[in-house]
């Protein structure tokens, strides 16, 4: 079943069409990575999600609830993390963490256990007295996570959670979110650097101009329209004579000399077979011919390529 159903959403400025028919549904567990260029619509969507703003049509479903009819139910279901910090002057990281504990409800024992557990996931028990404007970039993250968290929510809508965070505090952030998928928790994460959401999310949906321009998993976008088939790396013993007579009997194939004895050869396939399957019995094909392989490896086009790619075939 999907957790949330986004059904032709549109949200207008003025004169500018922040989001401009959007429909997507996110499934139980899925992590999700929401990707688009400064201004597609991503912070406007996700706070329609979380019933802080309202769509000028469309309608959002969270749990089959309509988050315009039930929106105190929605509150509960989703843990929101918004782009900016709203912290408060003279907290401390307990001091914060309790003052919102207590705003959704959570009492004695319970708010305590809580409390605890959160300090301990965000790893932030050892700055738990640390005034909130003295942590670090990443720390803030982590507490702002911590915030969402509070209610034990079934989703996570995460707004540029990696922002501005240096290589290591972003693999403990990526690394926070691997847990989080652990729980079972469901998450829907907006960046504009792709890369970073690749590495995180087993999904991915593009948006320009309020707008979907693709979604699918990391692999199919890495792998998306390069140039009709798989292009692979490989080296192999000896001089070559083997290669070239296996060569000469695959049409499908072609191969170009690279520097350091590599080979790079492309093989053409129908887009409906399973790339995988071609691989394999390329492979095995080679094998069978007794060429020697010592190298074999596709290569995968970054996932900022295939996006250029996208909007280009959009355009
Ligand atoms: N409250 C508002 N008033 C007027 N215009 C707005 C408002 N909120 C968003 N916009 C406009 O709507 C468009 C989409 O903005 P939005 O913040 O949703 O994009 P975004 O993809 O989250 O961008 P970024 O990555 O820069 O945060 C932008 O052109 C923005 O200027």
């Amino acid at each position: 079943m999907s957790l949330v159903e986004v059904d032709s959403i549109y949200r207008a400025f003025g004169n500018v069409q922040a989001v401009n028919g959007l429909s997507f549904s996110i499934d139980q567990g899925q992590i999700v990575g929401f990707i688009g260029a400064n201004g597609a619509g991503k912070t406007t969507t996700m706070r329609m999600m979380v019933t802080l703003e309202v769509p000028d049509s469309g309608a959002i479903r969270i749990c089959d609830m309509d988050v315009l009819d039930h929106p105190r139910e929605v509150r509960k279901l989703i843990g929101w993390m918004p782009d900016h910090f709203g912290g408060y002057p003279n907290m401390d990281v307990l001091e914060y963490l309790d003052f919102y504990a207590r705003a959704f409800g959570l009492k004695g024992k319970e708010r305590r256990r809580q409390l605890d557990d959160i300090l301990a996931f965000t790893d932030l028990d050892v700055l738990a007295e640390r005034p909130c404007d003295r942590l670090s970039k990443g720390q803030t993250q982590r507490l702002c996570l911590g915030r969402a968290l509070l209610s034990d929510p079934e989703i996570l809508v995460l707004d540029e959670p990696a922002a501005g965070l240096d290589p290591k505090a972003r693999i403990e952030f990526k690394n926070l979110v691997r847990l989080l998928a652990d729980r079972g928790k469901t998450l829907f994460i907006s960046s504009h650097i792709l890369s970073e959401l690749g590495e995180m999310c087993n999904h991915l949906l593009f948006i320009d101009q309020g707008r979907q321009v693709h979604q699918g998993t990391a692999d199919s976008l890495k792998y998306h329209k390069a140039e009709g088939g798989l292009t692979v790396r490989m080296r192999c013993n000896g001089d070559g004579l083997r290669f070239d007579q296996w060569l000469a009997g695959q049409t499908h194939i072609k191969a170009t000399k690279k520097d350091d004895d590599m080979l790079e050869i492309h093989i053409t396939h129908d887009d409906n077979k399973d790339s995988c399957l071609v691989l394999a019995e390329t492979i095995r094909s080679l094998v069978e011919a007794k060429v020697e392989v010592f190298e074999f490896h596709r290569i995968e086009r970054r996932l900022e390529d295939a996006f250029v790619d996208i909007l280009g075939d959009l355009n």
